[in-house]
């Protein structure tokens, strides 16, 4: 729970107000970089006496030298009855002209300190600064999970607009906040009175008068030694009083100076507390430090980017939610159905399931796993369960697994496991099969074997809804429409037509990149934006349930194609190959974690058979930078179905390909299926491998499969496997 909920809702109530803080703090780091750009330097080896001599010489009547923060020297002196302050150039004495306290309006440092309700706005600013700090612990936790570790926290991020801005910008501005907000506490802890920076007495010093007259500044061995780079303040003996002294502060610490002998009467070295506060000062301002100024004054900006994107994403979530309808209170359930989901798509397929098992007359209790139990009254335990990370449980579903370990009083209830992956991660349904493992050794039996469902596809959803229907002996139909997300229309531009030499017609379709205002795509509406290999979701007329097609392109190229080949009476295929120019598509776009290539200048083996060409085919269009690309393209005849051909032509003259193999199984001579170029290029595939290269498949299960397991006879001689290439991130399937 903790740290999703803590960060949700801390950001929600409190947010408002740390956009304030952090607007407020950003006007104000543009004070420290003013200041500095116009203060001219102070020398390295400038000793304070030195200052002091040319400052008396060009400003009559000076009592006090400050050097700011920002490095300006500024001299107080009086003309008569009226205080003076000037800027003063260190190098010569020069008066550059009068010093006014800094322009920014006061209330918007009110407005950061005190959000401009005195003293008590001090303690709901600290409060504020408290809720920052957990908000940046509990981003970075959460940070961590949704990349699977440090190793991966650099990686792609995925996801609507609003997440990858809140995930984009965290990655670079959380520690900086992180330290504001942890600087803002220090600092505050002093001005609320809860820490004494300095709790010692000052000493009763006092110059011993012997009749000789006043030492000049410059002579005075206490300031010779005193860098005028370290100063802070130095404050003039009053002649009006000859036991005064002179009184410098610097970052060390504060001393008493005898105005006749020049000696140092006393020196207090400055506190463990006051040097803390300096220094948060210094990180929390940027005085001093112009360039983290302003890397401050943006990380303060962003915060308003962090709570709008947040707001976004909250109420994206809050739409996907479960709604489970039908519930029946547990202690009367016969069927227990329990649930493991991040993203909440495997809530739809658990109500899909209460809903047939209810027609069935069943009475069903639906609720998260971390709640699972059995009662007398169940006779059928189902647990639905999604892997996030590196095969991680979904957050709430964290200690699931221990608490079912835990649970001693294994019954006969059968408990069955299906569980939602995605075959792109090296753990593919690893949470569903640890849950099942640990079931099975506590003794609970199954009614089915455990399942896994590849990218919450509807299909075998239904095919293990059959088995299940056989199992309890009645009819059970599980007829999955799946949440759609809001869908764009897109306008067919152009098609190409192929006569697959199987008979079935097949088109590569382009559509236009829609027409999309910047607001809207803020609002979270319009077509995301998608790489090639990413997913593209379409509603058929008449239907809810979308069908997935691989992306040939990305939004870059600036329209959207994919190669679609008719199904055996298949509803979207019919729809899409009878589609006119000017016609128009609803669609969605799915991004297809783990398929895309990262950016990087290794070799790239793409494999791929008959449409499953399409989303290599987008990588290659898009290899700008020409890296090494090796396509291995199987078809049945090339008269036929060499999809995307005079395309591949151009790009490998072009060295956006490399090289290309080919294999025709329908032809003779044709060289066979892919599998055996793949056998046949042996030496150059484990020498490309060597070299760190990586391998994406797209085409059928049955030929994933295939191109499986000839590279694992190939890569045997480097003691190395498909396996081993998932684990390193090198090797991901699209498969249909
Ligand atoms: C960030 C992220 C990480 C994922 N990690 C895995 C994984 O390690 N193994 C796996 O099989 N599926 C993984 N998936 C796929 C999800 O488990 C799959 O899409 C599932 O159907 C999501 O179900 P939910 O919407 O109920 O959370 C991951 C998905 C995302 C977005």
């Amino acid at each position: 729970m903790a740290w999703k909920t803590i960060h949700r809702w801390l950001g929600l109530t409190l947010g408002a107000l740390a956009v304030v803080l952090g607007l407020s703090g950003a006007v104000l780091a543009i004070d420290p970089v003013q200041q500095a750009w116009e203060a001219p330097a102070v020398p390295g080896d400038l000793p304070v006496a030195t200052l002091v001599d040319r400052v008396t010489h060009t400003v009559s009547g000076v009592e006090e030298i400050r050097r700011l923060p920002s490095g300006a020297i500024v001299a107080f002196s009086f003309t008569g009855d009226q205080p003076q302050a000037s800027y003063v150039d260190p190098a010569d004495g020069r008066v550059l002209g009068a010093w006014h306290p800094s322009a920014l309006p006061r209330w918007v440092k009110n407005l950061h300190r005190s959000l401009l309700l005195g003293d008590a706005g001090r303690w709901g600013a600290a409060a504020v600064a408290l809720t920052m700090g957990l908000l940046c612990i509990s981003a970075w936790l959460l940070l961590l999970r949704r990349m699977g570790g440090w190793r991966r926290l650099a990686g792609r991020v995925r996801g609507s607009l609003a997440q990858r801005i809140h995930v984009v910008t965290g990655r670079v501005v959380l520690a900086i906040l992180c330290l504001s907000s942890i600087t803002a506490l220090t600092m505050s802890a002093s001005t609320l009175g809860l820490v004494e920076l300095d709790t010692r007495v000052e000493p009763e010093v006092l110059s011993v008068v012997t009749g000789q007259p006043d030492m000049p500044g410059a002579q005075l061995a206490a300031l010779q030694s005193i860098a005028a780079k370290d100063l802070r303040k130095l404050n003039m003996p009053y002649a009006t009083d000859p036991q005064d002294t002179w009184q410098v502060v610097t970052a060390q610490g504060q001393g008493w100076i005898d105005r006749y002998s020049g000696q140092m009467l006393a020196w207090q070295e400055a506190t463990l507390a006051q040097r803390v506060y300096d220094l948060a000062l210094v990180l929390h301002t940027g005085e001093t430090a112009w360039l983290w100024a302003v890397i401050l004054g943006l990380a303060g900006a962003s915060v308003l980017l962090f709570w709008w994107s947040g707001i976004v994403i909250w109420w994206q979530a809050r739409r996907l939610a479960p709604h489970i309808t039908g519930n029946a209170p547990l202690a009367h359930a016969d069927v227990l159905i329990f649930v493991a989901s991040e993203g909440g798509s495997t809530w739809g397929f658990a109500q899909t399931l209460q809903d047939a098992l209810l027609q069935s007359g069943h009475r069903v209790h639906t609720s998260a796993l971390e709640h699972f139990q059995v009662t007398p009254a169940t006779r059928q335990v189902f647990v639905l369960a999604a892997t996030y990370g590196e095969g991680q449980a979904p957050a709430h579903a964290r200690h699931a697994l221990e608490r079912i370990t835990q649970q001693r009083n294994a019954s006969a209830v059968p408990v069955t496991v299906l569980g939602f992956g995605d075959r792109q991660f090296p753990a593919f349904c690893a949470f569903a099969k640890a849950l099942d493992q640990t079931l099975r050794a506590q003794g609970w039996p199954a009614l089915l074997p455990i399942e896994c469902i590849h990218q919450q596809s509807g299909q075998q959803f239904a095919r293990w809804g059959a088995s299940l229907g056989q199992a309890l002996g009645e009819p059970l139909v599980l007829e999955h429409v799946p949440r759609v997300p809001s869908t764009t229309a897109l306008t067919l531009i152009a098609r190409q037509d192929y006569c697959a030499a199987s008979g079935q017609a097949t088109a590569i379709l382009r559509f236009a990149w829609p027409e999309q205002t910047l607001v809207g795509r803020l609002r979270g509406q319009g077509l995301a934006r998608f790489d090639a290999g990413d997913l593209v979701g379409i509603l058929p007329p008449g239907s809810m349930v979308p069908r997935y097609y691989s992306l040939a392109s990305g939004w870059k190229d600036g329209f959207l194609e994919i190669c679609v080949r008719q199904m055996p009476a298949g509803q979207c295929s019919t729809h899409l190959l009878n589609l006119h120019h000017g016609d128009q598509i609803q669609a969605f776009i799915r991004a297809n974690p783990g398929f895309a290539l990262p950016r990087s200048t290794r070799p790239v083996i793409l494999i791929g058979a008959g449409t499953g060409v399409a989303p290599l085919a987008g990588f290659i269009r898009r290899n700008d930078r020409l890296r090494p690309m090796h396509l291995y393209f199987g078809a049945r005849d090339p008269a036929r179905d060499f999809y995307f051909g005079p395309e591949i032509q151009r790009w490998l003259k072009e060295g956006r390909l490399t090289t290309l193999q080919t294999t025709f199984s329908r032809i003779p001579d044709g060289g066979g299926y892919v599998q055996n170029a793949l056998h046949r290029d042996a030496e150059r595939i484990r020498a490309l491998i060597t070299q760190g290269a990586i391998v994406r498949v797209c085409g059928s299960r049955a030929m994933a499969q295939g191109i499986a397991k000839a590279l694992d006879a190939v890569l045997q001689p480097l003691a190395s496997s498909v396996a081993t290439l998932k684990a390193e991130e090198r090797y991901a399937e699209d498969v249909f």
